[in-house]
C-alpha cells in the first residue's frame, strides 16, 4: 500500500465532514439558506477593475496552515477583513476548513459582514454540496483544486457555482493542471506556487506557466507573496492579481501592511 498525500488525507476527511453535514442540513434545506443569503458580490469584476489600475489583490485570512502551524495568534475575522479593506485588498479569501487550517464557516460570514468585498471561500471543494452551502454562508467565489479533483468533478462544481451566480478561481500546479482548466470556461485561473503536496513553494510556477495562460483568462498568482518587489517582478510575467496570506497575517499592523506590498517599488518609498 501507498501512503496517502497530503490531499488524499484531506480529501478523505472532507467528504466524512459533508456526509456529518448533510445528515443534519439536507440539500434542500441549504439551498434554501443560499436562496436567504445576502445577495452576491462581483468577484472577478472587482479584481479587474483593480488589475486594471494596479495590482488585484485577494486578501487571505488564515489563522494558521499545514505547513507553517499557527501564523497569527490575535485573530478577529471582522477586524482582519476591515483591515485588508482599508488597506486596499480588491477581494477577500477566507479559508474554512478546520482541521488544516484553523478556519471556520463563520469566519467568512463574520468577515464578510465587516466591510464590502466580495469573498471567496477557501476550502477543499468536491461535493457541489459545498458550493450550496459556501453561497448559505455568503461566499461570493469558490476554489476549485486541479490537483485535487477530477475533470468532471470541476466541471460539475463550476457549474453549480455559475448557477448560483458566484465566480471560481481554477487553481492550477503545473502544465498538465492548466490544460485540464482551460477545458472548463471560468475566466479566473489562480497559479499556486505551493505545491500542496510537498509545500514547497518557489515563485518559478507563475514564472514558467504564466505565458501558457490563454489571454482570454485572468492570471492569480498565489502564495510565498513576501515584497512589493515581489509582485512587481511577476507583474513582467502578465500576472497583477495576487492571492496574500501569511506575509500579512503576520504583521502587527495588517492595513499598513496591505498598503504597503501594493505600492510600486520603484515609485515608493522617500517619506
Ligand atoms: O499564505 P500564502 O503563502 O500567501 O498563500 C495564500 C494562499 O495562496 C494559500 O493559502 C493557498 C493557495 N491555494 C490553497 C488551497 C488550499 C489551501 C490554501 C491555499
Amino acid at each position: 500500500m501507498t501512503t496517502p498525500t497530503i490531499l488524499e488525507k484531506i480529501k478523505a476527511y472532507k467528504l466524512e465532514e459533508v456526509a456529518a453535514t448533510k445528515a443534519d442540513v439536507p440539500l434542500e434545506e441549504m439551498e434554501d439558506r443560499a436562496r436567504a443569503a445576502p445577495p452576491v458580490r462581483p468577484f472577478h469584476e472587482a479584481l479587474l477593475n483593480a488589475a486594471n489600475g494596479g495590482y488585484g489583490l485577494i486578501a487571505e485570512i488564515k489563522k494558521a496552515s499545514p505547513s507553517k502551524g499557527l501564523i497569527r495568534e490575535d485573530f478577529d475575522p471582522a477586524a482582519l477583513a476591515a483591515a485588508y479593506a482599508e488597506g486596499g485588498a480588491a477581494c477577500l479569501s477566507v479559508l474554512t476548513d478546520t482541521p488544516s487550517f484553523q478556519g471556520a464557516k463563520e469566519y467568512l460570514t463574520q468577515a464578510r459582514e465587516a466591510c464590502e468585498l466580495p469573498v471567496l471561500r477557501k476550502d477543499f471543494m468536491y461535493d457541489t454540496y459545498q458550493v450550496v452551502e459556501a453561497r448559505s454562508l455568503g461566499a461570493d467565489c469558490i476554489l476549485i483544486i486541479m490537483a485535487s479533483v477530477t475533470d468532471a468533478e470541476a466541471a460539475a462544481l463550476e457549474q453549480a457555482a455559475s448557477d448560483w451566480g458566484m465566480d471560481a478561481i481554477i487553481e492550477v500546479h503545473n502544465a498538465e493542471e492548466l490544460k485540464r482548466a482551460e477545458a472548463l470556461t471560468s475566466p479566473l485561473i489562480g497559479i499556486n506556487n505551493r505545491d500542496l503536496n510537498t509545500f514547497e513553494t518557489t515563485l518559478d510556477t507563475t514564472r514558467t506557466l504564466a505565458r501558457y495562460v490563454p489571454e482570454d483568462r485572468l492570471i492569480i498568482c498565489e502564495s510565498a507573496l513576501e515584497t512589493p518587489e515581489d509582485l512587481a517582478d511577476i507583474a513582467r510575467y502578465g500576472a497583477r492579481c495576487f492571492l496574500i496570506g501569511e506575509t500579512l497575517m503576520r504583521a502587527d499592523d495588517v492595513a499598513s501592511a496591505t498598503r504597503h506590498i501594493l505600492a510600486n517599488p520603484l515609485t515608493a518609498g522617500g517619506m
